[in-house]
């Protein structure tokens, strides 16, 4: 007998009405012969309203204590099972509610932000067995000292892919308000499409850097695992398939997939400080160590014997954050710290990007169309961020979906009906290996790149247009473009470096130099650098990945030059003699976590 998991989002529980079509929904599910496990999360707003109380209470401006915190909003997922076991009862059939507790999730201790350690399956199974439809609250666990703990906004959805990873389940549903993942977010961009399907590394970094349809470590079971997620609306009965996410994109020759938006992160710059080993190790470590999640890391070039360094964090760590850098900076003997919560990151994500030249200057070209600056950029090798201003977020958004048409269905549509499992099907020992540590760090890998060389512009005129401009340049001369950042301006000034393969520096050198012999500015190139990657799943989630990437690289005498990272890798610039000592350095470090 085949077994499915159902998740049921706040939206698909709002009200009494939506938990009697969910408990249907299960109830039909069983009568077609599978055994069912729900994951539900809390009705409608409900964790908001809880958030709210607990921000009345503690007025005296400190945080409230995190143990706490999990207390209270472990109790809104409480109230939705406990409520659709009692409407599946009314409709006719059996079943009983779990909190994570009873269910048997163990996490880790991190309030509010726990990561799941295991998942008993032992009381479930004996309750499906015995003909119940399990009804299992979301978003919960329970740490090692009986402590509920929760794994972080939006996180039933990792709840739910857990269970079904642990469980061998045939598919997990994810029920939602709207009919799957679209190009982007429909209710900010009206012309937004629903993909058929897509790809699990696609998937990441959307919901990483914004897409709020799925909380992104649930996609990261679903790649360790390969359990089959389809997300599906949650008020319409049809066989309407919704979206798969697995292993193929939607269209392969499509350079961009989706984009997204994220509002709730603050940009943090720390300028003049000493440009030498260290330095990021000593910023990183003391972010980590806060348990600070650390995004859009541009660092560029130093001049004068001082480097900038800045990044974005998520508003609710700010605080945090600030108190990290005063005491990094204090180390570091010098620093100037500044913030700025005015900002919001737009990124485009597509698999077909790694291998297609002149992506991000249309990116670039259709906000300087719309006259909205560029603050920073970093990009990976299958997506471009940027920071604009919050003002322009809306606008910045849809020019970009519309630049890239993501409208438009792809010529070559995947077809549906082909069987949605996917094609590497995991060795069954190394899934109950992988599950005894469910979200420990993977790294699939460490590599290094010397066939690339390094084009930096400094001084330019800060306005909406220049990232545009040389990106256009480069590009018009066929050359593919791999790392890009863009710093944020000081005084109407910006920096902006980017990496080139070395065979084509002297022409993507030609081309800068003619363009800011025109508007300006002072270029600087190295003909030969090393790329040091580390590939994995859910890097940028976990905080250690940047401190032992950044120690090892500081034990190891190497300065780092630029940084960029994504959800499956962290790239940095180091100087291109430097890039043996740094990837023995990094596989070293990373000895006890690679994958085999
Ligand atoms: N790329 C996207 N595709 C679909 N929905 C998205 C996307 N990005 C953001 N969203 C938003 O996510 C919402 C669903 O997530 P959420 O409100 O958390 O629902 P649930 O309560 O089901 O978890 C949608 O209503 C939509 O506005
Ligand atoms: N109720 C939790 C967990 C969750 O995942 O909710 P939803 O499925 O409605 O996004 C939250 O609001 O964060």
């Amino acid at each position: 007998m085949s077994l499915i998991v159902q998740k049921f989002g706040g939206t698909s529980v709002a009200d009494a009405e939506k938990i009697r079509t969910a408990a249907r929904r299960a109830i039909r599910a069983q009568q077609a012969g599978n055994q069912v496990v729900m994951v539900v999360s809390a009705m409608g707003k409900n964790t908001d309203l809880l958030v709210d109380l607990a921000a009345q209470v503690c007025q005296g401006g400190g945080d409230a204590p995190a143990r706490e915190m999990d207390m209270l909003l472990s109790t809104g997922e409480q109230v939705s099972v406990a409520l659709m076991a009692m409407a599946v009862h009314d409709l006719g059939a059996k079943a009983v509610s779990l909190t994570g507790g009873q269910i048997g999730i163990h996490t880790d201790s991190s309030h509010t932000k726990a990561r799941i350690r295991s998942i008993s399956t032992e009381r479930v199974r004996k309750l499906l067995d015995a003909g119940n439809i399990v009804i299992a609250c979301g978003f919960q666990g329970i740490d090692d000292d009986w402590n509920i703990t929760t794994l972080g906004r939006g996180g039933s959805d990792t709840s739910a892919v857990a269970l079904a990873a642990v469980l061998g389940a045939s598919q997990c549903e994810i029920y939602t308000d709207v009919d799957g993942v679209f190009t982007t977010d429909p209710r900010l961009v009206a012309e937004a499409r629903k993909m058929d399907r897509v790809s699990h590394d696609e998937m990441l970094e959307l919901a990483s850097l914004g897409a709020g349809v799925m909380h992104s470590r649930s996609i990261e079971f679903g790649k360790k695992f390969c359990v089959p997620i389809h997300v599906k609306n949650s008020a319409v009965f049809t066989d309407e398939p919704g979206t798969v996410i697995s292993t193929e994109s939607e269209c392969a020759d499509r350079p961009v997939s989706g984009a997204a938006l994220t509002k709730d992160e603050a940009r943090v710059t720390v300028r003049h400080i000493p440009d030498q080993p260290g330095t990021s190790q000593a910023i990183f470590s003391r972010l980590a160590a806060k348990n600070v999640t650390v995004d859009m890391i541009v660092q560029n070039l130093g001049a004068g014997g001082t480097a900038d360094i800045s990044f974005t964090v998520p508003e609710s760590d700010l605080k945090r954050a600030m108190e990290a850098l005063r005491e990094a900076t204090a180390e570091l003997g010098g620093g100037d710290v500044s913030y700025d919560e005015d900002v919001a990151k737009i990124s485009i994500v597509g698999l077909g990007m790694a291998t297609q030249s002149g992506v991000a200057d249309r990116m670039f070209r259709s906000l300087a169309e719309m006259g909205i600056n560029i603050i920073a950029i970093t990009t990976s090798d299958i997506k471009v961020s940027v920071l604009v201003e919050r003002a322009r977020m809306t606008d910045a958004l849809r020019a970009v979906h519309r630049e890239f048409e993501l409208d438009k269905p792809p010529h070559e549509r995947a077809t549906f009906g082909e069987p949605t499992t996917p094609g590497k099907q995991a060795d069954a020992v190394d899934v109950v290996a992988k599950l005894q540590h469910m979200e420990d760090l993977t790294i699939h890998g460490v590599a290094l790149d010397t066939e690339q060389a390094r084009v930096s512009i400094s001084n330019v005129t800060d306005v909406p247009g220049i990232a545009a401009e040389v990106f256009e340049a480069v590009a018009s001369q066929g050359v593919l473009v791999d790392m890009i950042v863009q710093s944020v301006g000081e005084d109407g000034r910006t920096n902006l470096s980017f990496t080139v393969p070395q065979n084509d520096l002297a022409k993507a050198g030609k081309i800068i130099q003619e363009l800011i012999d025109r508007v300006g500015g002072e270029m600087t190139t190295c003909d030969k650098i090393a790329i040091l990657t580390v590939t994995g799943v859910g890097i940028r989630s976990h905080t250690g990945v940047g401190t032992r990437m950044f120690q090892a690289l500081y034990d190891a005498g190497i300065n780092v030059d630029m940084i960029s990272t994504s959800e499956v890798r962290v790239n940095v610039v180091v100087d291109g003699p430097q890039g043996e000592t740094g990837l023995a350095a990094l596989k070293q470090v990373f000895a006890d976590v690679i994958e085999r």
